[in-house]
């Protein structure tokens, strides 16, 4: 299906989520959260465990009422579109199937369901790489494989969306690097890709965007690259010299830490490259290495969690 042929409430894809809330008996699983997630991009969903991720999600889906709040898709709540499978693809939890049917025929039997040509079966397993097993049985598939079903169910109506929960979950590394590959090109078609997951350094190589949240409220969200700019002045800088003695006695002020390594390895916070390569060349101390060490997303992340109760 081309864009063109895109049914026309779908919209552009852009999901948004404001105020939404959603109270359980003692739990505020989620509080009052606004966030947008753009078509073309792959945004990660992160936060840790019990921040209301899933919670969220569900909500996005349909399958859970708010408390408060609304979530769209498109611009529309997700109850309210017209053909939900050929506009939303989702997978929130490791697929599951009749134990004894083909892969093949399970997606079959969805795409019938739904009003979707028989061929759409064999072109989604086409593209998550199933075709050669499209006639064994689900019993048999590795974890891998069902994830690798689930997220065709999820393409059988060719969505301009898709919402997937923890997707590498149980992929081993070619799995992985396939899963990121795939969702990838799907951003690149334009579509809206929105991904939960724990795997840190895995979301900074596939995500554009970032949500993060913490406790059911938002913390932050952004390009994965400006969020991890918004944190730096957690840079470290590492310098590596057979003084370090004398240039640690050199490094001081406010703010500044330094912390000895092995190897002559000093690392210093507070302050930046230029300014310990000056302290250096002040006390004629001989460099080996001076390298500015920039957050990457799962120090960003811990930095802007920390202390916000994972288990409410
Ligand atoms: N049906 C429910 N009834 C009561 N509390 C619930 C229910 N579902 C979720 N919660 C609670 O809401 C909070 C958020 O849960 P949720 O599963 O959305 O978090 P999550 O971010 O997906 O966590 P994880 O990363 O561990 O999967 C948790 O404290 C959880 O115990």
């Amino acid at each position: 299906m081309t864009d063109g042929q895109r049914s026309p409430t779908s919209g552009d894809g852009k999901i948004v989520v404001s105020g939404l809330t959603k109270q359980y008996k003692n739990v505020r699983a989620v509080d009052d959260l606004s966030f947008t997630v753009e078509p073309g991009r792959v945004t990660g969903f992160l936060g840790p465990n019990g921040a209301g991720k899933t919670t969220t999600l569900r909500m996005l889906l349909n399958l859970v009422a708010p408390t408060a709040g609304t979530a769209t898709i498109g611009g529309s709540r997700y109850a309210d579109l017209a053909e939900p499978l050929r506009q939303v693809g989702a997978v929130l939890e490791a697929s599951s199937a009749h134990k004894g049917r083909t892969g093949i025929n399970h997606l079959r039997v969805i795409a019938a369901a739904a009003g979707l040509p028989r061929s759409r079966a064999d072109e989604a397993l086409a593209l998550v790489g199933l075709t050669p097993a499209a006639k064994r049985k689900f019993k048999g598939y590795s974890l891998g494989m069902k994830q690798r079903l689930g997220i065709a169910a999820a393409m059988l109506g060719d969505p301009r969306v898709l919402i997937l929960d923890e997707p590498a979950n149980g992929l081993d590394p070619e799995g992985i690097r396939w899963m990121r590959g795939f969702l990838k090109t799907l951003a690149t078609e334009g579509r809206t890709v929105l991904v939960s997951s724990h795997l840190l350094s895995e979301m900074q190589l596939l995500a554009d965007d970032v949500v993060i949240i913490a406790a059911g409220k938002l913390v932050r969200q952004g390009p994965v690259d400006d969020v991890i700019g918004s944190m730096s002045h957690t840079t470290r800088i590492r310098v590596r010299t057979p003084q370090a003695d004398v240039l640690a006695g050199a490094l001081g002020g406010e703010n500044v830490t330094v912390d000895k390594g092995a190897d002559g390895v000093l690392l210093v916070t507070g302050l930046d490259a230029p300014a310990v390569g000056r302290a250096a060349l002040q006390h004629q101390v001989e460099l080996h290495e001076l390298v500015a060490e920039r957050p990457d997303l799962e120090g960003v992340f811990l930095e802007l969690t920390a202390g916000k109760a994972a288990i409410r």
